[in-house]
């Protein structure tokens, strides 16, 4: 609490004071009136940092949960007598549900297809808003819109209600914030940088995305609440498509991923067209033009750039420390590189997996158990069907025939984040990092299911949430110092290659799974890396885990496999101890072919 309220409150008083330095007369009243729509503007803009920025869905359809929400506020308040608390109140769910609605869709659709049908659903709303009129009064709108009387505080009175707006505003930002620095903020985060690696770490796609919809949704509605009260008086154009490129622009312009920044941005886009009133008919050219320098210029928004700024002075001025270096696994205390026992125990059983893409039979009906304690590997030549093995055992590709038990439960077509709740978690061929996050972030993403608290903990209960989030960082920490790491403030993408696969690997095992599976961890590294990943794999099996992986390099293969099976053409051709693989002709012969006589 005490973060975020230093955090916003020295910007929210300086918002509150603007009214001061108003000139006085109708101009005063005029920016006055600006004022209040801009933080009416910034409430319905942060719904958008929610969905746009952090979860990364794109939508042009703000404006029509805007409209949801001013409508249903003022056809309740002004038509039907309803008081304001309870309009208010209604209006925010009927803006939710909708939210709900679109929600859904976005789960099959993603990108440019998401963008149109969310194109849509603003027209479609913009035309209910015209047509129905015995509802919405059509193009004559609603007027005589109330503004409420609380604590004997008249709000009709302008600067009153700048100073509501302002409260609301800085109650939205404050649960914004809460949002985004807890486990749900997490999962929204993953969601936009990997969808694929954000469901392998347990996060559901569904109540992810359902959220992010939900919450900007919500956001919206309460915006449009302010407009219609804030001007007493509603009509559809101002709820149309150009109002949601508008939202869009203010969340891009000011810094999307930034509650001040959108709140700044919603400013900027307000008050430019006043600033640029002298230029007449070319104003909005103008206006088009700076709009559409800053979003290329400027990724991180005109607040993201004036953050940086100030980090470069402080770093020319105070020298940073130097960063947290990586403490090479190999360097470090070193293990008793004791081959690992494994037992009769099955943990993992497949029977007659297949996996077809069309015509291609990239798994072929393949039986294997991996036992309790081993460290099994699956080799064999490119193109056999590793990896289409391991897609369809973590629940990334659906399998065409076969089943899947996991600690005797039926595990096939299980979802991905539900077999890793299962206790099965993976890491990718093409390493799959959140890369905007640091490594930190990316290993206390790992430990999502481990998490309890939803949405309303997390918004209200911060004492639970609290707890959970620096318990995930702790055990974090820990894991990424028991692979040997400690450079936990680098975001992903800029780590070198070997430290990726290190935190892909932490990030995998620090929810405590019972089996692990790495697809060709130690490719591209060097022996170093390679000797140092055997240690990490040895450090992973001592804390009890089972652990299957697909390798090429055979040295590697052999210093740490308990058990290996051989896979060509999508069938399972040996299996056996990794000396009695290499040994089998079959395998010799899937390697080297028809020169296998000869070598
Ligand atoms: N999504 C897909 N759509 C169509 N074909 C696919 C798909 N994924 C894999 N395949 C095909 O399935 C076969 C097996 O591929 P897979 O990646 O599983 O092999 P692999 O043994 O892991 O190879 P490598 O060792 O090179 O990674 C290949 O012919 C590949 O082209």
């Amino acid at each position: 609490m005490t973060r975020a309220v230093l955090k916003f409150l020295p910007f929210l008083i300086a918002l509150a004071l603007i009214p001061i330095f108003l000139p006085g007369g109708r101009l005063g009243s005029y920016y006055l009136t600006l004022l209040i729509l801009s933080v009416s503007y910034a409430v319905a803009a942060l719904g958008l940092t929610i969905l746009l920025g952090y979860s990364g869905q794109v939508s042009l359809a703000q404006a029509a949960f805007f409209g949801i929400g001013a409508y249903a506020f003022a056809v309740l308040a002004a038509k039907h007598d309803v008081p304001f608390g309870l309009s208010a109140i209604a209006a925010l769910i009927i803006t939710t549900g909708f939210g709900f609605l679109l929600g859904l869709i976005s789960l099959r659709l993603a990108s440019h297809y998401l963008a149109l049908v969310t194109i849509g659903f603003q027209i479609i709303v913009g035309l209910v808003l015209n047509n129905w009129a015995i509802v919405t009064g059509g193009a004559d709108g609603v007027s005589n819109i109330p503004r409420p009387a609380y604590f004997g505080i008249d709000f009709s009175h302008d600067h009153y209600f700048y100073w509501l707006s302002i409260a609301c505003l800085g109650i939205a930002s404050y649960l914004v914030y809460r949002l985004r620095h807890s486990r749900l903020g997490g999962a929204l985060l993953a969601l936009r940088e990997d969808e694929i690696a954000a469901a392998s770490n347990g996060i559901s796609l569904f109540w992810t995305k359902i959220l992010a919809f939900t919450a900007s949704a919500t956001l919206g509605g309460l915006g449009g609440i302010l407009y219609a009260s804030g001007s007493m008086y509603i009509s559809p154009n101002v709820f149309d498509f150009n109002q949601s490129v508008s939202f869009f622009a203010m969340t891009l312009v000011g810094g999307q991923e930034s509650i001040v920044g959108t709140t700044l941005g919603a400013a900027l886009i307000t008050f430019l067209p006043e600033v640029l009133r002298f230029l007449h008919a070319y104003y909005i050219a103008v206006y088009g033009a700076l709009v559409v320098i800053v979003i290329l210029f400027m990724p991180q928004g005109l607040y993201g750039m004036l953050l940086r700024g100030i980090d470069a002075l402080r770093h020319m001025v105070f020298r940073s420390p130097a960063e947290g270096a990586a403490v090479p696994v190999a360097a470090q205390r070193q293990h008793s590189l004791k081959r690992p026992v494994a037992t009769n125990d099955p943990i993992l059983q497949i029977t007659g997996l297949r996996k077809h893409f069309g015509g291609i039979k990239a798994v072929d009906g393949v039986d294997f158990t991996i036992c309790r304690g081993d460290i099994a590997v699956l080799i064999g030549p490119n193109g056999s069907g590793k990896t289409t093995a391991l897609n369809v055992l973590s629940g990334v590709y659906t399998a065409t025939a076969g089943s899947i038990s996991f600690n005797g439960t039926d595990i096939t077509n299980r979802r991905p984040a539900e077999i890793n709740r299962l206790g099965i978690t993976r890491t990718f061929q093409n390493i799959r990092l959140f890369p905007e996050l640091t490594a930190l972030e990316n290993v206390v993403i790992g430990y999502y299911p481990k998490g309890t608290v939803g949405l309303l903990g997390t918004l209200f209960a911060r004492r639970r949430g609290f707890i959970e989030d620096r318990e995930a960082a702790a055990r974090a920490r820990e894991t990424l110092r028991l692979l040997g790491f400690s450079r936990f403030d680098i975001k992903a993408k800029n780590l070198p290659y070997g430290q990726q696969r290190v935190v892909e690997i932490a990030r995998a095992i620090v929810s405590g799974p019972e089996l692990l599976l790495l697809d060709e961890p130690a490719a591209g590294m060097n022996r170093e890396e390679t000797a140092a990943l055997s240690e990490i794999l040895y450090r992973i099996h001592d804390l009890g885990l089972t652990i299957l992986l697909i390798e090429h390099d055979m040295s590697f293969v052999a210093s740490v496999a308990t058990r290996a099976y051989v896979m060509d053409f999508g069938q399972k051709i040996s299996e056996g101890t990794v000396a009695q693989v290499l040994s089998d002709q079959k395998v010799i012969k899937a390697y080297l072919g028809d020169d296998a006589e000869y070598a």
